[in-house]
């Protein structure tokens, strides 16, 4: 029997999905005939050791998967399991995405104190976020909401919406979904007000590129329209050199038409100035997931979003 070991990260959403992910694997072991089985690992990032500074102030890419990668090079693990939103673009020599599965609710979503939706907020209302992203986004469409950072896992920023006063704090919907906390969510907010981070929803199953058998088990797992959809957002954030720490959405879908047989996306992207002030935004279709990301943001290039990015790093 051989054994697969499962590195992952420890928060309570990170085991979650992991353990998802294994019985999803399990169950194509079987019906494949092919007998395995699964160990966890758990691994500490450093994403997980800094639980109380602003990630876009900590820097560097990858805090939650660097220490997972070592893993899998030292050989330590055979496949990891991450938040894709969580993927740097560039992966190290000797690793790759062996499946993108089925992805979940990609939105971001409110739970709110008191109300339901973003309109129900008071005025000067203190928001929870310290995604760029979320709060460009935000005060793009709210410029009186007052928007303070909040950190630490889900867990504990839906303690801190009571215990620290804000009147809402922002989330992405699939980590509520998957932990089984749905009924916190207040609203979502649509695409055309918040455009997720590239990647959100998503998972990244990791593993070594010589890692036949484990490769061969995954491209059972795969999604395709799921695993077209992240290329194409990947390449849009490959190109403007962006992590997740800066005021970068994007989001991609199928739209169900095909070209030369092959499916068509819908990418929109933005790129904002922190307080909201400034958003670019535009939207193309294309084949190629790859070419279509990096076109996505050539176009926001030509309207400054390169200038809009090194500011917002700057700050
Ligand atoms: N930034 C941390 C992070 N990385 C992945 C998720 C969960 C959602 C997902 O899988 O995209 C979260 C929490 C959040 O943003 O609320």
């Amino acid at each position: 029997m051989r054994t697969i070991v499962v590195g992952t990260r420890q928060s309570a959403l990170a085991l979650t999905q992991t353990g998802q992910v294994i019985d999803h694997l399990r169950e194509i072991c079987r019906q494949n005939g092919i007998e395995a089985e699964f160990e966890l690992k758990k691994i500490v990032t450093k994403g997980d050791r800094i639980l109380d500074v602003t990630l876009s102030k900590v820097g560097g890419k990858g805090l939650f998967v660097k220490e997972i990668e070592q893993a899998l090079l030292d050989g330590e693990v055979d496949l990891a399991v991450h938040s894709m939103k969580d993927m740097p673009f560039e992966l190290p020599e000797g690793l790759v995405v062996g499946a993108v599965p089925l992805r979940e609710d990609p939105r971001d979503c409110l739970i709110m104190r008191e109300g339901r939706t973003i309109d129900d907020l008071p005025q000067g209302a203190k928001v929870g976020t310290s995604s760029l992203r979320r709060a460009s986004q935000l005060q793009h469409y709210r410029p009186d909401l007052k928007i303070e950072p909040i950190r630490g896992n889900i867990d504990s920023r839906l303690r801190k919406l009571e215990t620290e006063g804000f009147d809402a704090i922002l989330l992405a919907a699939a980590g509520l979904h998957r932990i089984g906390w749905s009924d916190r969510i207040s609203s979502y907010l649509p695409p055309e007000l918040c455009l997720p981070a590239v990647g959100q929803g998503a998972l990244c199953i990791e593993c070594r590129s010589d890692n036949d058998i484990v490769l061969n088990l995954l491209s059972k797992y795969l999604h395709e329209p799921t695993a077209v959809a992240v290329a194409a957002e990947r390449s849009f954030l490959g190109r403007l050199n962006g992590g997740c720490q800066v005021p970068i959405g994007a989001y991609g879908e199928l739209t169900g038409d095909k070209n030369d047989g092959r499916p068509e996306v819908k990418l929109t992207g933005m790129v904002g100035s922190p307080d909201g002030q400034q958003m670019l935004k535009e939207t193309r279709t294309g084949t190629d997931p790859e070419r279509l990301g990096r076109e996505l943001a050539e176009a926001l290039i030509a309207k400054g979003a390169a200038e809009l990015l090194a500011a917002a790093r700057e700050e």
